[in-house]
């Protein structure tokens, strides 16, 4: 293992690194790091949650000259929230040095940025608002010695790929360019070797492609069941925070609603949405305030919220890629995590694609029963129960205690409270708009035949009813089947 000290790092970047409790490098900071000191350009191609933010930001960081007040190092990331999260880690890890570094993203106020755009020395922007401050003219990029696309793959792809060549045409033609992510698909490395100059190439040995410690499973299941299979699934599971992926905007809405009336504490995120509301789903998230977030692919890459232990594939991706990048926002930096995804019988060419790119076989997991749910529940309620025992505060209880006992049979009065503690599921009916399944790309004869890729019935709106006020109360975060109990340490 390498420690950051071995790797020539200034004092002021250590100290940073040793208030982050970042002890040793992980493979990819390891690799990346000398060759970022270098002045190399350098496509680096690791697991998510492997610490790829800190194996460009470190040596970004170290090169920029604190006298020059204005932007040497640029970072481009395909949306606001990871545009800020990215541009918080790169804060930290420049603390000490005083390099300073200031996210720019679309909705948010142009002035404020202009003026802040004076005093910072790295920026970490979308594509859009980039170009509007290169097209106004309201950006200095001459200074730009590193540009960074971190989530590359992305970036390079369709909806972006002309905001990227359009971006790195205005910047100094020497400069040191670094791609970065879990996901680099041969067509897009190879137009990403025509924007670089005799890039190295580090791809992390591993077997797979996913993070080994995320267990993956996926069940069979026509679309009517799988609302009520998801709500199982969170009884069940009771995840510490969870995120359930949707494939469009209407199905993220549908589900968050549909999964308010059931009494769980979710909300959704898509890009329809305001800037806004999108943080502050976030932030809510990120305090736990909700538990479930529901999100199109617009969550999918970079987010880092290491209390996340469930992902639900509510609907699978129509890119294996995207799989990579949706599962892993669980298991990071060495935590446990679990990921299930629902598969309509139709949509299993494309799990077999998954499997085919991921090189790792997703387990089958049954459909859970109602029973499961309601011992699942009923779980969270002995942990509750149990974990109230060792309270110091007892005392004043004893006497109740102790008159009830002389009445009543002792399981009879623990039954009791076990099924006051125990936030029953209201059954309030719901239902979503249908949707058409994945069709797998460049599968032989797909839509031939019967139904092959017929769309399920169109009906339009959002149909379910809410009439009930029972609530569920998920303080009691049961983290059963996630073992890892030192969610808020720093893996290694
Ligand atoms: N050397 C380290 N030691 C301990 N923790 C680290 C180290 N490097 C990074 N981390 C932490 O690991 C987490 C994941 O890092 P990061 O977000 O950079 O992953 P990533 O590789 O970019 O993942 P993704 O592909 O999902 O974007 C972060 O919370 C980060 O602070
Ligand atoms: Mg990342």
């Amino acid at each position: 293992m390498t420690t950051f000290n071995s790797l020539g790092l200034s004092n002021p970047v250590l100290k940073a690194l040793n208030n982050m409790g970042f002890e040793e490098t992980t493979p990819i900071q390891e690799q990346t790091i000398p060759l970022g000191l270098q002045g190399k350009d350098v496509i680096g191609q690791a697991q998510t949650g492997t610490g790829k933010t800190a194996a460009f930001g470190i040596p970004m960081i170290e090169k920029i000259n604190k006298d020059i007040k204005s932007v040497q190092g640029l970072v481009i990331a395909p949306t606001r929230e990871l545009a800020i999260q990215v541009a918080e880690e790169v804060n930290r890890l420049g603390k000490y040095k005083g390099v300073r570094t200031l996210p720019i993203y679309g909705g948010s106020n142009m002035e404020r940025q202009i003026r802040a755009l004076r005093d910072n020395q790295i920026v970490v922007a979308t594509p859009g608002r980039l170009l509007d401050h290169i097209r106004r003219k309201t950006i200095k990029l001459e200074n730009v010695h590193t540009a960074v696309l971190d989530e590359a793959d992305e970036m390079l792809n369709m909806g972006f790929i002309d905001d990227i060549r359009d971006i790195l045409k205005s910047l100094p033609e020497h400069r040191q360019t670094l791609l970065f992510s879990a996901t680099m698909p041969k067509e897009i490395r190879n137009i990403a070797t025509t924007l670089m100059k005799k890039p190295e190439e580090v791809k992390v040995k591993s077997k797979e492609m996913t993070v080994e410690n995320i267990d993956q499973y996926y069940l069979e299941i026509p679309e009517k069941h799988k609302f009520d299979t998801l709500t199982r699934l969170l009884d069940i599971h009771a995840p510490a925070l969870a995120i359930v992926f949707g494939r469009t905007k209407r199905r993220v809405d549908e589900v968050s609603d549909g999964l308010q009336a059931r009494g769980f504490r979710a909300e959704g995120i898509h890009g329809d949405l305001t800037q806004g509301k999108r943080m502050s789903v976030l932030n809510k998230f990120k305090k736990g305030r909700i538990e479930i977030l529901v999100a199109t692919d617009v969550a999918a890459r970079g987010l880092d919220i290491s209390e996340v232990s469930h992902v639900y594939n509510f609907d699978i991706p129509q890119d294996p890629e995207s799989y990579v990048h949706r599962i892993g926002r669980t298991g990071r930096a060495g935590r446990k995590g679990e990921s299930v995804s629902f598969v309509t019988s139709r949509e299993k060419a494309q799990l077999n694609l998954i499997e085919k790119l991921t090189k790792k076989k997703v387990e089958r997991m049954n459909v859970p029963s109602s029973d499961e749910a309601r011992r699942g529940q009923q779980q969270v309620a002995v942990e509750k129960l149990t974990g109230a025992v060792g309270n110091k505060d007892l005392d004043k209880y004893r006497q109740s205690a102790s008159e009830l006992l002389e009445q009543h049979d002792a399981s009879d009065l623990v039954a009791a409270a076990l099924k006051m503690l125990t936030k029953e599921r209201s059954e309030v009916p719901v239902r979503l708009s249908s949707v058409q399944p994945i069709s797998v790309k460049g599968a032989r004869g797909g839509g031939k035949g019967k139904g092959g890729n017929k769309p399920y019935r169109k009906d339009g709106k959002r149909n379910f009813k809410k009439h009930s006020n029972k609530s569920r109360n998920f303080k009691g975060k049961g983290n059963r089947g996630f073992q890892n109990k030192g969610r808020n340490s720093n893996a290694k």
